[in-house]
């Protein structure tokens, strides 16, 4: 993978070759056409190339047929279709029937999917198209029969009750499949737009705790425009009972906890636009892509990670969308959320907008607009810089590093609703009340509790960290100066430091609205600066935070001055930022990355780092066993930067291995993390809230954002070899002892 100047990062390496085009041209039809186009296209689906013979079935009649499926041997060889051109075989399908049969005969276990779990006959008897239907053809094993399941519910959906179907769709190559169904379908089916068009969409929260969970939108004070848009929505589509609120000036961790009982999505940003039919001006909002299942709105680290797979599917114009997202938000409510909701208004998340304003001006550079596109983002990330991460609370002024120290009040209501039981439950008992009644009192301050403040600080801490949670953070998080914070303000600081010397001509003028303490408007900024900042930090992280020893960075504790013995993957995000000196990178991967490296890809932190787990001492989803795309993605990425390619290969290899397998033996399943150590179902997490993306009814339609942005990414990282040995499902120990008898018998050659 190419080293881009600009960024200093990886940049996105040619499209994987295979993987097939929307289409073969305008008027040819691609087999592999996404589900739309497929199945809307009327004459794709009437049978005009039958053969010779003629013989038609009403659809009585092929009900009739049909029944066979539902006799005790419903895969009977008949007359058979003896094409010897299987990727021109298609099949005539009466939808529903089939449907049902498929489901009878091959969903044992009736949860709505074909996995390897269900034990049907994993044999289903299809109709041929080239025989209009007289003919028939065996479809075997769980992935065709499930892919199948797949194709038959979207061509229901699409109102379809007979369809020819491509056997190319039902044994497409998985690899090909997958990153194809990201592409096509999975961000838009994640792709939301606060405006008219979808406020009911948008507006919706799984989380929501209250009695009456209606779409509300709160507006700040600087978009007055955005108030008087959404006041007259509400005012023409009273059914959707949409309750516009104005927010206060000054928002504060009283009034974030106040606004609790009325949960609701925050405003971002919108751009005018003109009705070409009445020339009338109206606003549109600035489409975003969130993480799915439980969490339907914007999220800070996630979109940064899932602007690595939209760019690389061409879907610049989202994560364009998603930087200005932030800059409205850093502008309006002062900083870049956790995410778009009442309830994260007082946090942020992992900062990344540099490298992710970066990696799209990378793209679009050559357009009108993109030096201010570019400028616009460092502005805002200067202001966030300065006005949220190295200031108070954030900043430890003795180690010059930062911390996530978030503020706010009470116990988070957004958590699933035993995460804190026992916890309060001491409290509880204490007070001689009932659990919503001690949580009630507590919130409002009715009842004291330092030690809770206490916990809650810390657990905020770790919210914001986006590692929530771990053992590596729990009752400690506010103290910690994280390898995670450090190396991302690194990047920031090199970020800007290198944009303002070779794209601003080494002057940044600051604007008013983004000064910032004693700034004043007009102020210049230079790299210097900026360079003298990365140095001191980078000097600071090898003080506190580098074991030469260990050949690995840990957090350090500003409280108890010393440093943490949490052994963590976030010590790979030094590499990615670029803080570590090559002798520091070359130990960590002869040191510390076999300490993380699984079956699945590497473990969010060591088995003997999480210690024993119990009925009292629960598994965290950031801990061991778990593996999570991001620091797949920024562990990649920087072994990449350090020349580590071998090691980068092997990682993504793995990671993409262990989710193409559950996509094959599970249905088209894509979830939020995964069990990195569980070789046959790896998607099944139990831990806290579960797992995001299994719940689904026949077709999977959005995956898991950031997952979905490290498949399409790892494939880039991954040579063609491995991408092919991928596809044929070829575990990476076969594929590694494979290449090495190659490699004998070339050597043996040779002599
Ligand atoms: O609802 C509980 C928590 O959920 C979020 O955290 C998890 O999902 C986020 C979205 O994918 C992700 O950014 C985070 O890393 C995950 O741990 C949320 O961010 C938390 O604040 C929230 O309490
Ligand atoms: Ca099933």
């Amino acid at each position: 993978m190419p080293i881009n100047p600009e960024t200093q990062m990886a940049g996105p390496a040619p499209p994987p070759p295979g993987l097939h085009t929307r289409k073969l041209s305008d008027d040819v039809p691609n087999v592999y056409d996404d589900a739309k186009t497929y199945y809307t296209a009327e004459d794709r689906h009437r049978n005009n190339r039958a053969g010779p013979r003629t013989r038609t079935y009403s659809q009585n009649g092929l009900l009739k047929q049909m029944e066979r499926f539902f006799t005790p041997d419903p895969y009977r060889r008949g007359s058979h279709d003896e094409s010897t051109m299987p990727h021109t075989r298609k099949f005539l399908i009466q939808v529903e029937p089939t449907l049902q049969s498929l489901q009878a005969q091959e969903d044992t276990d009736q949860n709505m999917q074909i996995t390897i779990e269900d034990n049907g006959p994993k044999v289903l008897s299809l109709r041929t198209a080239a025989s209009n239907g007289y003919n028939r053809f065996d479809i075997r094993g769980t992935y065709m029969l499930s892919n199948l399941l797949q194709e038959l519910s979207l061509a229901k959906e699409y109102g379809r009750k007979q369809i020819i179907l491509d056997e190319a769709r039902l044994n497409e190559n998985p690899v090909n499949r997958l990153s194809r169904l990201i592409r096509d379908h999975f961000w838009e089916g994640l792709t939301r737009r606060i405006d008219a068009s979808s406020i009911e969409i948008a507006a919706r929260d799984p989380k929501d705790w209250t009695d009456d969970p209606r779409p509300r939108i709160y507006i700040p004070r600087g978009a007055p425009e955005q108030y008087e848009y959404y006041t007259k929505l509400a005012q023409e589509k009273p059914d959707i009972r949409l309750d516009v609120q104005l927010l206060p000036e000054k928002i504060t961790p009283e009034i974030v906890r106040d606004m609790n009982s009325k949960p609701g999505l925050l405003a971002v940003d919108m751009e005018e636009e003109t009705d070409p039919e009445t020339g009338e001006k109206t606003l549109k909002g600035r489409p975003f892509v969130v993480p799915g299942g439980r969490f339907n709105e914007l999220y800070g680290w996630d979109s940064y990670m899932e602007s690595l797979g939209l760019l690389v599917n061409d879907r610049v114009d989202l994560a364009k969308s998603m930087v200005l997202n932030f800059c409205f938000c850093i502008k309006h409510y002062g900083k870049i959320l956790n995410a778009t909701r009442s309830y994260y208004l007082c946090r942020s998340q992992p900062p990344f907008l540099t490298d992710m304003a970066l990696r799209v001006y990378d793209k679009i550079k050559h357009e009108p607009g993109a030096a201010d596109f570019l400028r616009t983002a460092i502005l805002a990330a200067i202001k966030e810089y300065h006005s949220v991460w190295v200031a108070e609370p954030r900043l430890d002024p003795v180690t010059g590093l930062s911390r996530y120290r978030p503020e706010g009040l009470g116990v988070p209501p957004e958590t699933e609703a035993d995460h804190f039981f026992h916890i309060l439950e001491p409290y509880v008992a204490k007070h001689g009340v009932t659990f919503n009644e001690f949580v009630e009192a507590y919130n409002t301050g009715k009842i004291k509790e330092p030690k809770l403040d206490d916990y809650f600080m810390h657990d905020r801490a770790v919210r914001e960290s986006g590692h929530d949670t771990s053992y590596r953070l729990e009752g400690v998080c506010a103290d910690l100066a994280t390898i995670d914070l450090n190396s991302l303000l690194f990047k920031y600081e090199s970020d800007i430091g290198r944009t303002i010397r070779n794209v601003f001509g080494d002057k940044l003028v600051i604007p008013a609205e983004y000064c910032v303490g004693d700034m004043q408007p007009g102020h210049v900024e230079t790299s210097a600066i900026w360079d003298r900042r990365a140095k001191r930090r980078k000097l600071a992280i090898d003080k506190y935070l580098w074991s030469e020893e260990a050949g690995m960075y840990f957090d350090y504790d500003t409280a108890k001055r010393q440093r943490c013995d949490y052994e963590s993957a976030t010590t790979f995000w030094a590499l990615w930022a670029g803080v570590s000196s090559p002798k520091q990178a070359a130990a960590m991967v002869t040191k510390a990355l076999p300490r993380f490296e699984a079956y699945g890809g590497l473990l969010s932190g060591t088995k003997e780092s999480r210690g024993e787990i119990g009925l009292d001492r629960p598994n965290r989803q950031w801990d061991y066993p778990y593996g999570w795309a991001p620091q797949q993605m920024l562990a990649w990425t920087g072994l990449y930067r350090y020349s580590f390619t071998d090691e980068a290969e092997r990682l993504a290899y793995k990671w993409l291995f262990m989710i193409t397998k559950a996509f094959v033996d599970f249905n088209g399943v894509v979830v939020e993390k995964y069990d990195v150590t569980r070789p046959i179902d790896p998607h099944r997490v139990d831990a806290e809230y579960g797992n995001q993306g299994l719940d689904f009814k026949g077709v999977a339609k959005e995956g898991f954002g950031w997952v979905n942005a490290s498949y399409i990414y790892g494939l880039q990282i991954v040579n063609g070899h491995m991408r092919r040995a991928l596809g044929t499902l070829t575990p990476y120990e076969t594929f590694v002892k494979a290449i090495e008898e190659n490699r004998a018998k070339a050597l043996a050659e040779l002599v």
